[in-house]
């Protein structure tokens, strides 16, 4: 199992550019299901969750060729089975974003159920309730949703939760019903934007993503289509958040500062110097220490769960105490316990997390539980002394492309041992 080495270094310097959303290409892959016509995609990310989604469309039939390093083409004409596998969704839990597509545009889906994860239980209900709102028989058997529809129809859905995957799987869903869908509480996160985009390159009728009410027109078939991936405002902001946690500047590049607005917030309060571009964002700490701040997860826009442990990271050696509280996910607090071995101060009370910045924190073997808890790691073992090892990190693969070379090229000193990505 791949390890990373991790010298504890001073202050991050340089410019790196953002790869294509993971959290936008896997729903874009999987629209490509809805058609019989070629889907053409650029800026996709290299990572471990798009491979699987590649393995995943391939073993059942759609044909995907890798047409460039970052370009992937899909056909998913010659489909011959409707059936996602517990071998694959067990390690990808957005495979659940085949079920809407496989049954409106095959009338059938047989899909594992994900299940829960490192960060909480992680229920599709409100994905199935959709379906079954617009008109699909839902069975659970075997560990497997078994979804059946003849024609899918138009209904108003109310999502009690606001749910990104669940908003996704019911907008691919509704373009081939009959009639309109509306779906409330939709979710408004850029990806799911970015998803609306695609879609109606293929010929989707969609109003209204970006805002809680978005309407689907359903059409009789979807068209050949290209499209390009948002960049990953995650990825950005684990940058720039690495860049304030070790006093230094940071510039990313190829990334839009509008999908970040509530972390810049943050990187703002913590004393960087926030600099924007249409295209890049800089954060420039002028050597100070950051100051702790006091984070509140929330669905877009609000500050997104998945920066929240990046940020908890910076706070370890912050001056003042930070207080972060997790509102979205029941047990997204796994990274705590590491960075508590690298000597940070941190006190669990429930959904919410007290830091208080110590002067030091000092090198130990420490363990990846998730994707974005390894991020935090690496942060947090860049301003450890000594050199810390990162065991599991094949988390962060799913979802950082080229982590440690982006890394290196901001002088960090991480090194992987073990086989290479
Ligand atoms: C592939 C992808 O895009 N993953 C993102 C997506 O995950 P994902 O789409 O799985 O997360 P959701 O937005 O669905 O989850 C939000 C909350 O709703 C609950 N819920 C969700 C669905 C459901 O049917 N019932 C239910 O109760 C969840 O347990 C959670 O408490 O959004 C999360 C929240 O921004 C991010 O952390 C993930 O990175
Ligand atoms: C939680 C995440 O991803 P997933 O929903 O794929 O587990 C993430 O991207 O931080």
């Amino acid at each position: 199992m791949d390890k990373f080495i991790v010298g504890g270094n001073g202050p991050l310097t340089g410019e790196v550019a953002s790869s294509g959303a993971k959290n936008a290409a896997l729903p874009i892959l999987c629209a490509a299901l809805l058609s019989d016509a070629p889907l053409h995609l650029s800026n996709v990310p290299k990572l471990w969750d798009i491979n699987t989604t590649k393995k995943l469309l391939s073993q059942m039939g759609v044909k995907v060729e890798q047409t460039g390093e970052h370009e992937i083409s899909l056909d998913a004409k010659p489909i011959t089975t409707h059936i996602a596998p517990y071998e694959l969704v067990r390690t990808m839990r957005a495979s659940i974003l085949v079920l809407g597509p496989l049954v409106a545009a095959r009338g059938e889906a047989h899909v594992s159920l994900p299940g829960g994860c490192a960060i909480g239980a992680r229920p599709v209900d409100l994905h199935l309730m959709g379906l079954k709102a617009m008109g699909a028989e839902i069975t659970l058997e075997g560990g497997f949703v078994h979804a059946k529809a003849a024609k899918l129809k138009g209904a108003r859905i109310v999502f009690d939760t606001v749910t990104v995957t669940g908003t996704e799987n019911l907008m691919m869903a509704a373009t081939l019903a009959d009639g309109e869908t509306v779906l409330e509480n939709a979710a408004r996160e850029p990806e799911v934007v970015d998803l609306a985009k695609c879609l109606r390159a293929m010929g989707a009728k969609i109003e209204g993503e970006g805002t809680t009410t978005i309407r689907i027109q359903g059409v009789k078939a979807l068209h050949e289509a290209s499209h390009a991936v948002l960049p990953d405002r995650i990825e950005t902001g684990t940058f720039l958040v690495a860049g304030a946690a070790t006093r230094g500047k940071v510039r990313v590049t190829r990334t839009d500062p509008a999908m970040l607005d509530a972390v810049l917030v943050k990187l703002q309060q913590a004393g960087a110097l926030v600099r924007t571009g249409t295209d890049f964002i800089e954060v420039d700490m002028q050597g100070r220490r950051p100051q702790a701040v006091n984070i509140h997860t929330m669905p877009h826009p609000g500050f997104p769960t998945d920066m929240q442990a990046q940020f908890m990271a910076m706070n370890c050696l912050a001056e003042g105490v930070g207080v972060v509280k997790e509102t979205i996910f029941e047990n997204r607090f796994m990274h705590a316990q590491e960075l508590i071995r690298l000597g940070a101060e941190i006190r669990i009370d429930g959904h919410t997390a007290i830091t208080t910045g110590k002067d030091r924190l000092a090198a130990a073997p420490i363990m990846a539980t998730d994707l974005r808890a390894s991020a935090a790691l690496v942060i947090a073992a860049m301003m450890a002394e000594g050199e810390t090892v990162i065991d599991r990190v094949y988390h962060m693969d799913r979802g950082y492309e080229d982590i440690e070379g982006k890394f290196s090229a901001l002088g960090a000193k991480i090194k992987r041992v073990g086989r290479q990505f």
